[in-house]
C-alpha cells in the first residue's frame, strides 16, 4: 500500500504525503510542519473530532497492553502523552515509561501537561525509524496514531520489534478501513467537517485535510497485520473499533 515507485533505499524514492506524491526526503519535514502547527490545540481537537471516542480507543489499548508493576514501556510517537500517563499509573514507581516523539513541539506540550499533573517521565525526541534504545529492552512498545505518518513503516516496525524483550508485545493503534456501508458518511465527515473544525479551532484547515487523506493512504487491517509479521512479530491479531474507523494491532516478539 506504500505509494513508492522505487525501492525504499534510493534517495530519489517517492512516497505519499496525504494524496500528494513527494520525495521520501521531503515527507518527514511536511509531517513535522503539521505537528508543529497543531501541537498547542492537539488535545482539544482530538476530543472534538472524535467526539471523545479516542479516549475509549486508548483505554482498550491500555487494557490489551496488560501492564504490570515494574515493566519497561516505550511510547513511540507519544505526542501529548495520553498513553504514557496511563502506562505510568500501571507500572508504578518501579517501572520505566519513556514518552518519545520525533516532534519537539508535541513532546513539549505532552511533557508540560504531565508535569502539571505530577507525572515525571523520561522524555526523548527520537525517530521511530532509528530508535536510540538497546535490543530487547522493553516489555511493551506502543505507537498510537503515529505509524501512518512515518516514511518507512517497515523500518519503524522492525525497530519496534528490535527493542522488545523476547515475549514483549507491540501495540499499534491507528486509523484503519471503515466498514463499507459507513464509508460514504465517513468520507463526507472526513473531507468536510474535519477540515472545517481544524480551521475554526486550530486555525489550520490543511493539516486536517492531510489527516483525512493520510488515513485513506494507510494500509488496511490485513495489510498492516502482514507488515507486523514481516517485521518478525508473532501471534499477530487485530481488533476493529467503531466499525473499523480505528484498529488495534498487536504482535509478540518471540525472539
Ligand atoms: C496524531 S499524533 C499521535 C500522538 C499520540 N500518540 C496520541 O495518540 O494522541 C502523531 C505523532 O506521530 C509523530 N511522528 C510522526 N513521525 C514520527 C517518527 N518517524 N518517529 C516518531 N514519531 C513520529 C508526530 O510527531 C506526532 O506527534
Amino acid at each position: 500500500m506504500q505509494n513508492s515507485s522505487r525501492p525504499e533505499s534510493s534517495s530519489e524514492s517517492t512516497t505519499h504525503f496525504g494524496y500528494k506524491t513527494v520525495n521520501e526526503a521531503e515527507k518527514a519535514g511536511k509531517v513535522a510542519e503539521v505537528f508543529h502547527s497543531v501541537a498547542s490545540r492537539y488535545d482539544i481537537m482530538n476530543d472534538l473530532m472524535s467526539g471523545g471516542l479516542h479516549r475509549i480507543w486508548k483505554s482498550f489499548t491500555i487494557s490489551r497492553a496488560n501492564i504490570r508493576p515494574g515493566m519497561k514501556i516505550l511510547d513511540i510517537a507519544g505526542g501529548t502523552g495520553d498513553l504514557s500517563k496511563a502506562f505510568a499509573k500501571k507500572t508504578g514507581p518501579s517501572g520505566e515509561v519513556w514518552l518519545t516523539d520525533i516532534n519537539d513541539s508535541m513532546l513539549r506540550v505532552g511533557r508540560d501537561r504531565l508535569v502539571d499533573q505530577g507525572v515525571l517521565l523520561p522524555t526523548a525526541v527520537c525517530d521511530a525509524e532509528k530508535l536510540p534504545f538497546p535490543d530487547g529492552y522493553f516489555d511493551r512498545v506502543s505507537v498510537a496514531f503515529g505509524l501512518r505518518n512515518m516514511t518507512h513503516k517497515d523500518r519503524a516496525l522492525a525497530e519496534m520489534r528490535r527493542v522488545l524483550k523476547p515475549g514483549g508485545k507491540l501495540l499499534v493503534l491507528e486509523f484503519s478501513r471503515v466498514a463499507k456501508p459507513l464509508a460514504p458518511a465517513y468520507d463526507w465527515y472526513s473531507f468536510n467537517i474535519l477540515p472545517w473544525i481544524g480551521k475554526k479551532v486550530a486555525g489550520d484547515e490543511e493539516s486536517y485535510r492531510y489527516l483525512a487523506e493520510s488515513i485513506r493512504m494507510h494500509p488496511d487491517q490485513d495489510t498492516l497485520a502482514a507488515m507486523l509479521e514481516t517485521a518478525g512479530l508473532s501471534r499477530v491479531r487485530y481488533f476493529n473499533m467503531t466499525a473499523g474507523v480505528v484498529a488495534l494491532h498487536e504482535g509478540v516478539n518471540l525472539g
